[in-house]
C-alpha cells in the first residue's frame, strides 16, 4: 500500500523549542541533527503526541489533535532510540504473518530469531528488530531517533539501505535523527538542524 500523506509540523513550541514549521513530502526523508540536548528526541515525541506542545501537527487532512494519542501513533510511528519490549520472545511482537523472512534476512537475522527470548538480544540486534517491528506494522509515517546508533558500520549501511528501499517503497514521510555527516550525505533528502532553541536549514557541505 503507498502512503500519500504529508507529515506537516506547524508553529510547534516544545520546552525550549519554538517555531518549527515543516512539511516533509510523502517518500521524503528529513534528517534532523543537533547537539546533545538540542530537543531533537523531544521534537519526535512531540510529533508522536507522547509530548505536551503547542502548535499542530498533521498527517494529511488529519490533525493530531483531533485523534487519539494511541490512533495517532500507529499511523505515526516512532521508533525511540530505546526500543521497548513487553512480552518474552521475539515473535510475540510481531502479528502473524508480519515479519517477512526477507527482511528478517536483509537485517541480518534467520528465520529463528522470531523464537529467541528478548532478553538475550544486543542492543544492536533489538534496534534493527524494533525498526522491522515498525515498519511491519504499516504504518503512514516514520519517526526514527538515531537507527542505526547501536550498529557497526556494514551492519549500519545494510540497515540504511534497506530502511531507503522500504521508504520509497510504501511513500512514508520520515524524520530521521542522524549525527553522522556521512549517513546523512546518503540517506537525507532534506536536513535540518536545531540550534538555539530554532530549527535551521543547513546548507550542502555545511556539516563539521
Ligand atoms: N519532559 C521534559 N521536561 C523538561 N525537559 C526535558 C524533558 N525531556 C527532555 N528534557 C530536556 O530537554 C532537552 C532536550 O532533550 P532531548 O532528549 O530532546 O535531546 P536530544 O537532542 O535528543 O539529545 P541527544 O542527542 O543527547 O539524544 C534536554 O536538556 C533534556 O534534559
Amino acid at each position: 500500500m503507498l502512503a500519500n500523506d504529508s507529515l506537516r509540523l506547524e508553529g510547534l513550541v516544545i520546552g525550549e523549542l519554538s517555531g518549527v514549521d515543516l512539511t516533509i513530502a510523502p517518500g521524503e526523508i528529513l534528517c534532523l541533527a543537533g547537539a546533545s540536548g538540542s530537543g531533537k528526541s523531544r521534537l519526535l515525541r512531540a510529533v508522536a503526541d507522547l509530548e505536551p506542545h503547542d502548535g499542530e501537527v498533521w498527517l494529511g487532512e488529519t490533525a493530531q489533535s483531533s485523534v487519539s494519542g494511541h490512533t495517532w501513533r500507529a499511523r505515526v510511528m516512532l521508533v525511540p532510540a530505546e526500543s521497548q519490549w513487553w512480552a518474552d520472545t521475539v515473535g510475540e511482537h510481531f502479528l502473524e504473518d508480519q515479519a517477512d523472512a526477507g527482511d528478517l534476512e536483509a537485517l541480518g537475522f534467520a528465520p529463528e530469531v522470531l523464537g529467541w527470548e528478548v532478553n538475550r538480544l544486543s542492543s544492536g540486534e533489538k534496534q534493527r528488530l524494533a525498526l522491522l517491528r515498525a515498519v511491519s506494522r504499516e504504518p503512514a509515517a516514520l519517526l526514527l531517533d538515531e537507527p542505526t546508533a547501536n550498529l557497526d558500520e556494514a551492519t549500519t549501511r545494510r540497515v540504511e539501505a534497506w530502511l531507503t528501499t522500504r521508504i520509497r517503497e510504501r511513500g512514508w514521510p520520515v524524520l530521521w535523527v542522524a549525527h553522522d555527516p556521512g549517513q546523512i550525505a546518503r540517506v537525507a533528502t532534506r536536513h535540518r538542524r536545531l540550534f538555539d532553541g530554532r530549527l535551521q536549514v543547513v546548507e550542502e557541505g555545511a556539516w563539521t
